[in-house]
């Protein structure tokens, strides 16, 4: 498993360090994570006066890939911009020489993720990072934890979700819907069966956090069904949601003080994939559908706090996988 960002329960912000020898494609892997991140955060980008090779205002990857940057003198000259920003990227930190490690862990305490790339080793130690996130002035009492899983179709979410939920620790959050019930089917168990008009008004108010259209009907997931596993019932949770409604679901867990541990789900290869797709019984057009969007989906998959490859017959290893690190997250 690749563990993207490292946060603890708190949730308070990251240091993500890309390093790495020469050439090996730091500062392009920087200027990606920025792209990436600059449509929906607010982002600034700093480089240290020093480093003037390729250009003065811009940082360059050997690509030719550029991106504009705060050229500055020392590394607390961040003081004067960072309420501009909510992410923040630094590239070649190992040229700041003052202490990068306690300035940056405040940065980050203050809900900032950070982003920094560094040379190689013989550069010195820039590269001793060890983020430690302080308590937070009201520190979270909940010592339950929601587990987000998004990714591609056929990498296994519903299938880790369902062996999951059979913990008695862990409950499987109920969407709501405008869509009959169908035989069998049971109102808090299923769905939260609820009719147009009553769904319309929630959204109205703002209540659903993340909502899809589907077949004419409404999907969507409500606040007060966290509120309950997580705040009421004291429980872990579990959900499947698409990037957008991790992030809605995201916020509103930090809003409200719940630990969330987010995932984003990847099969050995594309064919795997297909594969399970297949077996599954969807049609072709619809696995191009859903390859398209896994595309332009994953190219977020960053945002996530771990992205996890399901290795082929492993489904029940990536379930154990998540439940260990469940406990890493339980607040004594
Ligand atoms: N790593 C794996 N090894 C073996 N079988 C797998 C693996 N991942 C998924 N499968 C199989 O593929 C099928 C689809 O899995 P599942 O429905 O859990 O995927 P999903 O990610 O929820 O897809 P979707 O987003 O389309 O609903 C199931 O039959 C499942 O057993």
């Amino acid at each position: 498993m690749e563990e993207v960002n490292k946060k603890n329960n708190h949730k308070i912000g990251s240091i993500t360090v890309i390093t790495g020898n020469m050439f090996s494609g730091k500062t392009g892997l920087l200027i990606a994570k920025y792209n990436q991140s600059k449509n929906y955060r607010k982002c600034l980008v700093f480089k240290p006066v020093l480093d003037n090779r390729y250009s003065e205002t811009e940082i360059v990857s050997h690509d030719k890939d550029k991106i504009k940057a705060i050229p500055i003198n020392s590394i607390q000259d961040i003081e004067r911009y960072k309420d501009q920003g909510e992410n923040i990227y630094i590239d070649e930190i190992h040229f700041f020489k003052e202490d990068v490690n306690t300035y940056l862990n405040n940065l980050a305490n203050q809900n900032k993720e950070i982003v920094v790339a560094g040379g190689s080793e013989k550069y010195g130690s820039y590269c001793r990072f060890h983020y430690k996130p302080v308590s937070k002035t009201t520190p979270n009492k909940n010592k339950n934890s929601l587990i987000i899983i998004a990714g591609g179709s056929g990498t296994g979410k519903t299938t880790v979700e369902a062996l999951l939920s059979q913990d008695p620790n862990i409950t499987k959050l109920i969407s709501t819907t405008t869509r009959p019930k169908r035989e069998g089917e049971e109102h808090g168990k299923d769905y939260y069966f609820i009719s147009k008009e009553e769904f319309e008004t929630e959204l109205e108010k703002g209540r659903f956090l993340e909502h899809v259209i589907y077949d004419g009907n409404y999907y969507g997931v409500h606040g007060k069904v966290i509120d309950l596993v997580l705040g009421t019932q004291r429980k872990n949770g579990v959900i499947i949601v698409d990037v957008e409604g991790f992030r809605q679901i995201k916020k509103y867990c930090q809003e409200k003080g719940y630990n969330a541990i987010s995932y984003w789900f990847k099969s050995e290869s594309m064919e795997k994939m297909v594969e399970h797709m297949k077996k599954r019984g969807t049609s072709e057009p619809e696995i191009i559908r859903r390859l398209i969007i896994e595309e332009k989906e994953g190219k977020f998959s960053s945002e996530f706090d771990y992205i996890l490859t399901v290795k082929e017959g492993g489904l029940a290893e990536a379930v154990q996988e998540i439940k260990e690190k469940l406990k890493n997250y339980e607040v004594s």
